[in-house]
């Protein structure tokens, strides 16, 4: 982690609570719960399909993190949008480009940073963070924060990271890096992001 990173958070831990809402989008099977569950704390074993959505309210750096997790099935997808007022952060991964561009588009998300969980990563079938990021074509995303963050919420491992424009971290030759922790690094990444954006 950055000294920069670090005296964010440090500062953070001084000031008073203050809450942010994060919505995880993706598709079904892709692992939200799972991950919302690991960012609680909580048993990742016994994880049904999300009819409609759960919230969990998780404490990272002195910020109350209001965590809505949407479910992916088809039936649920039209209703996405509803749930985008007012996010202060997207946590998304397993859309296509076009849903993904789509959905940025919304004018609730204008300037809202986007962090992209490729999530699996325990599997040898799991496509790598950068081939999902050129997916996802997010080096165009030049109008907001977005970072792609390589895990398995299953294990609660991370593999790789890569960032985008913001240059808190940059790429390794390949254009990625390891890296030993990367949920927790995603969420010290939410909370920096979070604490730009409200100074
Ligand atoms: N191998 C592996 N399996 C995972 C990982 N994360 C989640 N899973 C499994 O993938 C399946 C789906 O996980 P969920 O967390 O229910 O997925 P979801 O995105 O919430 O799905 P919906 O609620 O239908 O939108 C479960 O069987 C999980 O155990 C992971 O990192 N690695
Ligand atoms: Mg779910």
């Amino acid at each position: 982690m950055g000294d920069g990173l670090l005296s964010v958070i440090q500062k953070l831990k001084g000031s008073p609570e203050q809450e942010l809402r994060i919505v995880l989008l993706g598709l079904d099977n892709a692992g939200k719960t799972t991950l919302l569950k690991r960012l609680a704390s909580e048993e990742v074993s016994t994880i049904t399909p999300t009819q409609g959505f759960n919230i969990k309210s998780v404490q990272s750096h002195g910020l109350k993190l209001n965590v809505w997790d949407i479910g992916g099935q088809r039936s649920i997808r039209p209703y996405w949008k509803k749930y985008l007022g007012s996010t202060d952060l997207l946590v998304s991964g397993f859309v296509s480009w076009q849903e993904l561009a789509e959905l940025t588009e919304d004018e609730s998300l204008t300037g809202v940073p986007l962090l992209v969980f490729a999530n699996k990563q325990d599997l040898v079938t799991a496509a790598p963070a950068a081939e999902i990021a050129e997916g996802l074509s997010l080096h165009t995303y030049r109008d907001r924060e977005w970072q792609i963050q390589a895990c398995s919420a299953l294990s609660g491992e991370g593999v790789q990271v890569e960032m985008g424009p913001c240059g808190l971290c940059r790429a390794g030759p390949k254009g990625l890096r390891s890296h030993p922790s990367s949920l927790q690094d995603g969420m010290n990444w939410i909370s920096s992001q979070i604490m730009n954006r409200k100074k």
